[in-house]
């Protein structure tokens, strides 16, 4: 088995009384596709957020490529390899699809946050910003303002951010929701490609079934914060204690 690029180790946290994740022992490799699944309140976000620092952990460990990063801040984190999907709330509206992106990539090769660079420089940023662009078809609508655009392609543009910093761990929280059916493929695709392409490690949350169906090469099901499931996407999908406790609902729905 290849070194594991992401490992939590019994890793929990608890709000007053409530355990919301609950001794969460998981490891994750490179090329691999995670689904997290559960019901609603099962703690998939939260073990992101613990994932990606958003929030401290009680007990337990996070270790990325060996190293115990569970005490590391959320910057620190990203610059480390661990890259979740922008929030919409960090887009920056009045600025165009173009430089939101270059930001970014300016940002990864260590130029800092500015809008101000240096002419040949500048055009180095904005070409690797464009070539991202390509990659969600978000290209002809460069020169829009953020606040101009579709939900569905501030998503997408989320996605083209997170590809500019070229992370070793991708997490996407439910990437296609509030996508239109013709938008959803671009960003599946995507994510098939740098599963393929770059050897990367993937851990996406999803409630759908086609999604999970189509790119999941593992599944792991929370419930109640703890792991309930764990194995290859057939047999968990076909597992009794998926079926019948904790989806069972859910996934019918779909
Ligand atoms: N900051 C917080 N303070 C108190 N309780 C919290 C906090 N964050 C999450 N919780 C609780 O922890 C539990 C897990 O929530 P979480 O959002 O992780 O579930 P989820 O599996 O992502 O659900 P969904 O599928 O609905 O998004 C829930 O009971 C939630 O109310």
């Amino acid at each position: 088995m290849t070194q594991a690029v992401l490992e939590t180790e019994g890793l929990s946290v608890r709000f007053g009384g409530h355990v919301a994740v609950d001794n969460v022992t998981s490891t994750f490799h490179a090329g691999e596709l995670t689904a997290i699944v559960g019901p609603n309140g099962a703690g998939k976000t939260t073990y992101f957020n613990l994932i990606s620092g958003q929030i401290p952990a009680s007990s337990g460990r996070v270790k990325l490529l060996g190293e115990d990063i569970t005490r590391n801040s959320v910057a620190d984190r990203c610059h480390k390899g661990l890259g979740r999907a922008f929030q919409l709330t960090n887009l920056f509206p009045d600025l165009t699809v173009q430089e939101n992106v270059r930001l970014v990539v300016q940002a990864h090769r260590n130029r800092g946050f500015s809008l101000f660079s240096m002419a040949d420089t500048h055009i180095d940023l904005m070409t690797g910003a464009m070539a991202v662009l390509e990659r969600v078809r978000l290209d002809t609508l460069k020169d829009k303002k953020v606040s101009e655009l579709s939900h569905g392609n501030q998503r997408k543009l989320e996605v083209a951010m997170l590809i500019a910093l070229d992370p070793r761990v991708y997490m996407f929280d439910e990437p296609t929701a509030g996508m239109s059916a013709d938008e959803a493929p671009v960003v599946l695709d995507l994510i098939a490609e740098l599963k393929s392409e770059r050897d990367r490690t993937i851990l996406l949350v999803e409630h759908k079934m086609d999604v999970i169906r189509t790119l999941a090469d593992r599944i792991i099901v929370l419930h109640n914060g703890a792991l309930a499931a764990d194995g290859d996407p057939v047999q968990v999908m076909a597992s009794d204690v998926v079926q019948e406790a904790y989806m069972g609902r859910e996934l019918e729905d779909v």
